[in-house]
């Protein structure tokens, strides 16, 4: 009821006794059988007193005996009401079985309930059920009265306990304690939880019930589970609201963040961006709504931004309530994704090799084929993926085969070998081909299982050392055919180096021998004597040079013929051999002129001797051909070391002395003396010089130098005068004045002259290649030159081998040669006049030329004496006579060069007189090939 009386709740029964229901209702109605007013005072005298009493209820007309106990509501209630307690106590009797029916039930609950329950006045234990007792290792009786202190851990444990259950129950609540510590009898600890509620709230005299539930393995295994999610390697986290509320250990640490640091952070800042966030949220919260979980692989981002790669499993807290949040456990396979992420690429590299390998690769167990790369398929013939399960035995073309590879392999493999072989296998088509096998074990352990084999096709190299195996056969056939005829060639071989060595020997001999008369020659006599000298210097003794020279030889080779000379030069050679030792050396220069050597002779005596030897052999007469020849020696001697040191020396002063022998009226002999008379000497000096423009020849000392001829006109080169100069070693430039006129006196003027046109010419044409405009040249001829019968041939010779314009050629020929020969030199003049080139006189006005020659003669051009001109302006005679050649030369229409030109009054007074060229030093000197080169570049 409340504070008015009206009833609030009434259970069942008292509904049943009023038979009707009650709520709603006052309560007083239940009285007004009695005197109502006096009902409603005793009423709230007894809630007031918490009493009950015994009333008369008017129910329904009827009058009911009933016991009402009264109280006050409690505190809970929120109103300020009682409740009643009424027992029908006419129902009482009927009701007592019934009662102890239900006793016995509770009884019976309290028995078997699985919790303890315990009623305890202050301080001690007043009862309790089975359940407790067994929980604290007590019979129930032993429980009754018992110190509450003694069933907890510690007495600290219990008082703080009772403390804090006492000051709730007293504030008329319950009260409940999660886990408490409690002691058994044997004095282990156990954990429970423990409710209690007083008996009457508030007053804790009046007991308090308390229900204690053992709760010591669900405790054990919370914490066991809270350690595991403490520790485990995963990252747990819970979140609400799409933020992080807690984590394990492992959470912080998978993504960085110290323990707690993250707690109420965005869910998102656990991923790399927000869509990588929303991503996940799109697929994992469909699944949560229908109570499932997520799983996936995601990449997440540690606090720093480092990703993880993670695997995570979400779900729902509660699956029927998803505002309590989720959980979600994350996995970080970083590294397994790395290692994964390489297992992979490792796997594909391998792959690759394997399919790319130029070698056949395939896996072999149970003697069938694993797995065979795209290389085994090509070698067998099978189409792609057909490699696997293949019977090795088909590999092989015969049974033979297979079993000697089977056996071999075995072996190989048990010996812990790898098996190399090269066998004859068999494509699937039949075709066989030569394959080099490599095999080995996976596991050495296990030679039996399985194997990796790599084949290649060697069919190539096969076929190759089979060719060179019958290449080499047939080698060794044809070398020892070959070898037998090199034996035979070897054996001409031999012959002809036999030969060789004869005409080598021959060579060495015409080198060094005379060949009309096979004594040594000047070059043997040469080393002879140098070693005759080293052995005089040595023994100390002397040695004796003879210089021979047949008087008039030249006479009888001149009139009897060359064969005759020949012959002579022979006998003279066999005579003078037979009268010195074998010790003494005989040798021919050339010519008629002999060297004999005499080592040992020194005094006077021997030397007379061995002269007079000679005299005496030479003196007979020689007969050939019906002739008899007389001829006589002139012999120069000198004596090492009185008249000379050296080789050179010796010759020379031989030479020289054999001129005082001649001197001295011929066949005789002279000792070398110092000094010679003047005739002897020029004698000498000439036949040295001779000697020298031989050499100077055959060394090339001569070199032509080029004068230009000017146009008076134009003041330009309008020719250039050839003009010989010799490079004498140790005596330089010497010019034509000095060795022209023994070069026409000996005859070597005409191959000197010939080497000169030639060289000339060859230069003419160097400078038209070089670019030059072609300048004619003016080339001396002397008189003997001019005479020699073969001049014309020789000139056209060289004018087709060098290729040069014969306009471009000019001989000048003195007017004193011109005029010694009449009808043959006209008839040579026109011979090369016709050739093209031009003619002109050298010299003119120091002979006496013809006028009817002179008109006849195929001549251009006449050059003026430079003695008439170098006197010029004094001399009115020189004047006149240059008057006079150019009158003649104009009216014969001839050109004028004037030669000596050294002034410009010179050259005045002859471009007065009308002459047309010119040539001087007021120009230019001779100059060597290349300074002319540069005068005609300009
Ligand atoms: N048969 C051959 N005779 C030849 C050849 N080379 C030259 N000679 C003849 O030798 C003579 C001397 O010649 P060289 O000493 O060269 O003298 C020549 C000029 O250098 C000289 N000359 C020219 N200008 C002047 C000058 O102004 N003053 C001066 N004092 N001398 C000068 O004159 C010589 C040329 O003379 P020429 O030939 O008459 O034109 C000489 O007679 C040459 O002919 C050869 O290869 N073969």
């Amino acid at each position: 009821c409340d504070a008015a009386g009206m009833v609030i709740a009434a259970n069942a029964a008292m509904s049943a006794l009023a038979g009707e229901p009650l709520a709603g209702r006052s309560l007083l109605d239940l009285f007004r059988g009695a005197a109502a007013q006096q009902a409603a005072d005793e009423l709230r005298a007894a809630v007031s007193a918490e009493r009950h009493w015994r009333a008369t209820l008017s129910v329904g007309g009827k009058a009911i005996a009933a016991d009402v106990r009264a109280k006050p509501l409690p505190a809970g209630w929120g109103l300020p009401g009682a409740s009643f307690v009424f027992t029908d106590l006419g129902a009482l009797e009927n009701g007592q079985e019934a009662l102890r029916k239900t006793m016995l039930e509770q009884q019976a609950i309290l028995d078997h309930a699985p919790v303890g329950i315990v009623f305890t006045k202050p301080g001690l234990l007043k009862e309790c059920n089975p359940r407790l007792a067994e929980m604290v290792g007590y019979s129930v009786d032993e429980l009754a009265d018992r110190d509450a202190g003694e069933m907890f851990a510690t007495l600290d444990a219990y008082q703080s306990f009772r403390d804090e259950a006492f000051a709730a129950l007293a504030k008329g609540g319950s009260y409940e304690n999660p886990e408490c510590p409690f002691r058994r009898r044997d004095g282990s600890l156990f954990w429970a939880r423990v409710r209690a509620s007083a008996v009457v709230p508030g007053e804790r005299e009046a007991g308090t019930i308390w229900i204690i539930e053992d709760v010591s393995e669900t405790r054990e295994a919370r914490r066991e589970l809270q350690a595991l999610v403490n520790n485990a390697s995963l990252a747990i986290m819970f979140t609400r609201e799409q933020r992080i509320r807690r984590g394990n250990a492992g959470f912080f640490e998978m993504f960085g963040y110290a323990v707690g640091e993250c707690e109420g952070l965005p869910v998102a800042c656990l991923h790399p961006d927000r869509a990588a966030f929303e991503r996940v949220v799109a697929e994992a919260y469909p699944l949560f709504a229908e109570g499932r979980t997520y799983q996936g692989e995601v990449q997440l981002a540690k606090k720093d931004g480092t990703p993880i790669w993670s695997k995570v499993i979400g779900y729902p807290v509660n699956p029927d309530d998803l505002s309590h949040g989720y959980v979600w456990i994350a996995e970080d396979r970083t590294r397994q994704r790395r290692d994964e992420q390489a297992l992979r690429e490792a796997l594909q590299e391998n792959q690759a090799i394997f399919d790319t390998a130029v070698l056949g690769i395939a896996v072999v167990e149970n003697g069938h084929t694993l797995h065979g790369n795209r290389k085994m398929e090509e070698l067998f013939g099978h189409a792609p993926g057909t490699m696997t399960g293949v019977s090795i035995r088909s590999l092989y073309p015969d049974v033979e085969g297979w079993q000697a590879a089977r056996l071999d392999t075995a072996r190989d493999f048990a010996a812990g070998r790898v098996s190399v072989s090269e066998r004859l296998l068999v494509r699937s088509d039949g075709a066989t081909f030569w394959g080099r096998l490599s095999g080995r074990p996976f596991d050495q352990d296990d030679p039996g299982g399985r194997s990796l084999w790599l084949v290649d096709d060697v069919t190539a190299q096969h076929e190759a050392a089979e060719a060179v195996r019958r290449a080499r056969d047939e080698l060794e056939l044809r070398v020892s055919a070959r070898t037998a005829e090199l034996a035979g060639a070897n054996a001409l071989l031999q012959d002809e180096i036999v030969e060789r060595r004869q005409a080598e020997a021959r060579v060495h001999h015409m080198a060094y021998h005379d060949s009309l008369t096979g004594l040594p020659n000047r070059a043997l006599l040469a080393d002879r004597l140098q070693q005759a000298i080293h052995a005089a210097q040595r023994n100390g003794t002397r040695l004796a040079v003879m210089f021979l020279d047949l008087d008039r030889f030249k006479n009888i080779n001149d009139s009897l013929g060359h064969a005759t000379g020949d012959y002579l030069l022979k006998e003279v050679a066999a005579r003078l051999c037979h009268v010195v030792r074998a010790s003494d050396t005989v040798a021919r220069l050339g010519g008629d002129e002999f060297v004999v050597l005499v080592p040992g002779a020194g005094t006077q005596e021997e030397c007379s001797q061995v002269g007079d030897k000679i005299i005496e052999a030479l003196g007979a007469p020689v007969r050939f051909e019906g002739h008899s020849l007389h001829i006589s020696p002139s012999i120069g001697i000198c004596v090492y070391p009185d008249d000379g040191a050296d080789v050179d020396l010796l010759m020379r002063h031989a030479d020289a002395a054999m001129y005082q022998a001649k001197a001295a009226g011929r066949n005789n002999y002279q000792f070398f003396k110092e000094r010679m008379d003047g005739e002897v000497a020029r004698a000498f000096a000439m036949h040295a010089l001779e000697s020298n423009l031989r050499q100077a020849l055959a060394n090339g000392e001569f070199e032509p130098f080029y004068q230009p001829i000017m146009d008076m006109r134009t003041r330009r080169v309008h020719a250039l005068e050839v003009l010989l100069r010799w490079r004498r070693p140790e005596h330089g430039l010497v010019m034509p004045d000095d060795f022209i006129p023994t070069l026409e006196e000996n005859g070597m003027i005409v191959p000197v002259g010939e080497w000169v046109i030639r060289r000339a010419c060859e230069q003419s044409m160097a400078w038209q290649r070089a670019g030059l405009a072609p300048v004619p040249l003016a080339i001396n001829l002397s008189a003997r030159q001019f005479m020699h019968r073969a001049l014309v041939a020789s000139i056209k010779r060289i004018v087709d081998e060098t290729g040069i314009d014969p306009q471009l050629v000019e001989f000048e020929i003195t007017e004193t040669a011109l005029m010694q020969h009449g009808e043959q030199t006209l008839e040579i003049l026109d011979q090369i006049n016709r050739m093209g080139m031009r003619l002109s006189i050298d010299d003119f006005g120091t002979g006496y030329s013809s006028l009817a020659y002179l008109k006849r003669f195929p001549v251009r051009k006449i050059k003026i004496d430079r003695a008439f001109i170098r006197e010029l302006e004094a001399s009115s005679e020189d004047r006149a006579i240059v008057a006079a050649v150019m009158a003649l030369a104009n009216s014969l229409q001839l050109q004028v060069v004037a030669e000596g030109v050294e002034t410009e009054e010179q050259l005045a007074l002859l471009r007065d007189y009308g002459c047309q060229y010119v040539q001087g030093w007021l120009f230019a000197r001779a100059l060597d090939a290349e300074a002319a080169r540069e005068l005609l570049a300009g």
